[in-house]
């Protein structure tokens, strides 16, 4: 229910009196009185938007202290008369007020912080309201996407960011954290004095996923306004909102907010095609990422060309995995950070239960594809997972043969191909997708059940992110990684990793995750990469009879077209 539309019922009382002030209808004295107590009741509830208050009735009353269940308030039945609904008792929202609080709010979800001067967490979205002067119509919407509470991610950053400061911040896969760095910056656009000109920049590094961050932000700042009449702006940098700014089609200063991809961002820094000095905000979303050796270079382009401009920016760095040299890149670049860790900087999401398979060899993991099928363990959605782009369009063409509802997002398919891909995927219309890690990092598929790891990922960072596709806004999902001969290094950060997230790991593996410093220095090199044997179970003659036969299919429809033409033209 809208905000604005339950507050202005509340005004809407004195619609029905009369100009004295009287109600007007006195006959009906006593349901009047009953109904006003059920509007009082409705709207106390309706207020009460993440149902932190407790709303008591009589026969709660009389029931407390008598029993372990009580109600939480009333229903009206088709009579209109009231009835006892019997509920769980909903969990106390907390109002962090002092240390104490705060200590056993963070015990709770494991959250570790360091920094000068931490802020206390938020207990409910309710204390951004008394503490920061919430948007109203910021808050509404939060409500309206059905956010009422915020996850232990969004607990700490938000008043860290809210006052202004640079936060490292690593929280699981599927934990929030889009939305720990859109609320603030929000707010703080809000804010902020210049109403024109842009004001924060978010950098992720694939385009799907700042597609992503810019569709949740659109959600969030639907219908807020900087001053009276001027609608936030939202930018997504495509190539062609670049182009745009680069042939100066639109104003350097129309957008508030602009997600981008590295390399987009630079192109337009270069060509001084962007107003930046209203900027105050810089967020790095998958910021180990941004920081690899993939990426490094990029970003340090990024916050040079920035720097040049003297600008006072906050710096805020986000990802499920922060290993330590990031960690020390990431300090030197912010200014009396505080750093904020829910459960462990290395661990999977705990909703998701791991499992390894051994195959054997490549054969193997095709054969263990279709056991899974048979045996009914491969639920739809499913995301699989390989390490290259020509391994990922040889299990398609495997799966496609088999008939299986299938498709696949590699770096060589086209923006709009992939954009069709992950929409189709996402609207249950295709029920299993094949993918390099292309997509690993940020994709929220909020269904997917399974997540098969055909090909071992390449290290623990890897595989925390790639399964944490699944097991997303506390719904449970389910990893299988498939492993061969050849993976007997491979598969040992991956077994520490499921150490780690508590899952219950055989003696075996136990034994074998031990990594001796040799290996430890090959993994990270690249090493132990040997070539993978090609994918498909069909023998070279089948594949062979296979060509032969749509050969000749085709020379026979050649054979017909021709006939038919001939024929036409001898009519
Ligand atoms: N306070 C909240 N209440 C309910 N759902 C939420 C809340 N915050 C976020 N979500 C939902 O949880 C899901 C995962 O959020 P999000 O994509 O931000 O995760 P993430 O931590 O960034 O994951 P990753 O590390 O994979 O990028 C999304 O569907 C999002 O809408």
């Amino acid at each position: 229910m809208d905000i604005f539309r339950v507050l202005t019922r509340g005004a809407s009382v004195k619609k029905n009196q009369s100009n004295s002030g009287k109600s007007v209808d006195y006959s009906l004295e006593t349901n009047k009185k009953k109904s006003t107590k059920h509007e009082e009741v409705q709207l106390t509830r309706e207020l009460d938007f993440f149902r932190n208050k407790r709303i008591i009735t009589k026969v709660e009353k009389e029931k407390i202290g008598k029993e372990d269940e009580f109600t939480t308030g009333t229903n009206e039945d088709e009579e209109g008369q009231e009835k006892e609904e019997t509920v769980e008792d909903e969990p106390i929202k907390p109002i962090i007020t002092n240390a104490e609080e705060a200590t056993a709010l963070r015990k709770s979800y494991k959250g570790n912080i360091s920094g000068e001067d931490i802020p206390f967490p938020i207990g409910s979205f309710e204390d951004l309201i008394t503490r920061f002067n919430l948007d109203k119509r910021l808050l509404s919407n939060l409500i309206d996407n059905h956010f009422t509470e915020p996850t232990p991610i969004q607990c700490e950053s938000l008043p860290i960011t809210l006052y202004d400061r640079d936060l490292l911040a690593c929280a699981p896969t599927g934990s929030g954290k889009t939305l720990s760095f859109l609320i603030p910056l929000v707010q703080q656009v809000i804010n902020q004095k210049e109403k024109e000109g842009l004001k924060g920049l978010i950098i992720s590094p694939t385009k799907e996923l700042a597609n992503q961050i810019y569709m949740e932000c659109i959600k969030l700042t639907n219908r807020i306004f900087l001053g009276k009449k001027k609608p936030l702006q939202i930018g997504l940098l495509s190539r062609s909102l670049s182009a745009k700014f680069k042939n100066r089609v639109i104003n350097d200063k129309k957008y508030d907010i602009i997600i981008t991809t590295p390399l987009r961002l630079i192109d337009l820094l270069n060509a001084e095609a962007l107003d930046l000095n209203n900027l105050r905000h810089l967020i790095f979303d998958e910021a180990d990422k941004l920081f690899d050796k993939t990426f490094v270079e990029q970003s340090d382009s990024i916050l040079s060309l920035i720097s040049a401009k003297n600008l006072k920016l906050r710096k805020s760095m986000y990802s499920a995995t922060i290993p330590s040299h990031i960690e020390d890149i990431a300090k030197s670049l912010m200014l009396d950070p505080v750093r904020v860790i829910i459960g462990h900087k290395e661990s999977a999401n705990s909703d998701i239960e791991q499992k390894l398979v051994y195959c054997g060899n490549e054969e193997g993991k095709l054969i263990a594809i279709r056991q899974l099928v048979q045996e009914g363990e491969f639920k739809p959605p499913v995301v699989i997972f390989l390490e290259s782009i020509v391994r990922a369009k040889a299990l398609y063409h495997e799966l496609m043969y088999d008939r299986m509802n299938v498709d696949v997002i590699h770096a060589e398919r086209t923006a709009t191909q992939r954009d069709k891909i992950i929409e189709r995927f996402k609207s249950g219309d295709l029920w299993c997708l094949i993918c390099t890690d292309v997509l690993a990092r940020g994709i929220d598929f909020k269904g997917v059940n399974l997540v098969i790891n055909y090909d071992i990922p390449r290290n623990a960072q890897a595989y925390v992110h790639r399964i944490g596709r699944t097991g997303r806004g506390g719904r449970s999902g389910k990893a299988i990684t498939f492993y061969t001969k050849q993976d007997a290094v491979g598969v040992k950060p991956i077994i520490n990793v499921m150490k780690q997230s508590g899952c219950e790991v055989a003696e075996w593996m136990e034994k074998i995750s031990k990594i001796s410093k040799n290996e430890k220095q090959a993994l990270k090199k690249g090493k132990l990469h040997k070539e993978r044997k090609q994918i498909s179970t069909v023998p070279k003659i089948d594949k062979l009879k296979r060509k032969r036969k749509k050969e000749m299919i085709e020379a026979t429809k050649r054979r017909k077209m021709a006939e038919n033409e001939a024929t036409i033209e001898s009519d």
